[in-house]
């Protein structure tokens, strides 16, 4: 793999930058709050580790594993591997994700938590593809709005690789056409 399959989008520093920011606006927010931060494992691992760092509030933590991509592409149902452990009835959860994309994932999950009880959804993703959307889901907190490219690094995955980039990269077509 060389270094011009790739371009830098956002570093390190730009991520940290953000995610103080974000994380100083959902302590606000969030203020006497009962917060449970979950994480969708595995891209928004980097990232949830991040903004947690910068929430002063004291939230719990968990995750879940849902999968519906394979290589560059969406398939077709958004399928539960790992649910949340802890019971959220009447609690406020903070979903954080790494890209908000066609809003699949994202739509799905927060119906489901929703309708299992929860009090309020709010999504945090470090990346939103609006020009992408299909599904009627926004997210509060959104770390940079990007362009409609498929992204690398930083949590993001091509067939499992890259999620240890610590910067947010774009691949080059070449490298999956
Ligand atoms: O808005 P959407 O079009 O649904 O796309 C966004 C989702 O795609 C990626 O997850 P993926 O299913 O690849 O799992 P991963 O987190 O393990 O990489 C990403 O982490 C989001 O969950
Ligand atoms: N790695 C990666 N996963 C995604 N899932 C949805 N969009 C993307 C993207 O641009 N990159």
């Amino acid at each position: 793999m060389h270094k011009d399959t790739r371009e830098i989008l956002y570093t390190e520093e730009q991520i940290r930058d953000r995610s103080a920011e974000l994380g100083k606006q959902i302590s606000a927010d969030y203020e006497g709050k009962d917060v449970l931060m979950v994480g969708l494992l595995k891209g928004s691992v980097p990232f949830f580790a991040e903004l947690a760092k910068h929430v002063t509030l004291d939230v719990e933590f968990d995750f879940m594993r849902v999968s519906s991509y394979e290589g560059t592409e969406s398939t077709g149902n958004v399928i539960v591997k790992k649910d949340i452990d802890v019971d959220f009835k009447g609690k406020d959860i903070l979903l954080v994700e790494d890209i908000l994309d066609t809003g699949k994932t994202l739509y799905t999950v927060r119906q489901m938590l929703l309708e299992k009880g929860a009090a309020s959804v709010e999504i945090a993703t470090l990346l939103n593809k609006q020009e992408r959307r299909e599904f009627p889901i926004q997210a509060k907190y959104v770390g940079f709005e990007i362009p409609n490219a498929f992204v690398i690094g930083y949590g993001m995955d091509y067939n499992e690789k890259y999620r240890n980039l610590p910067y947010v990269g774009i691949l080059k077509e070449e490298v999956y056409m």
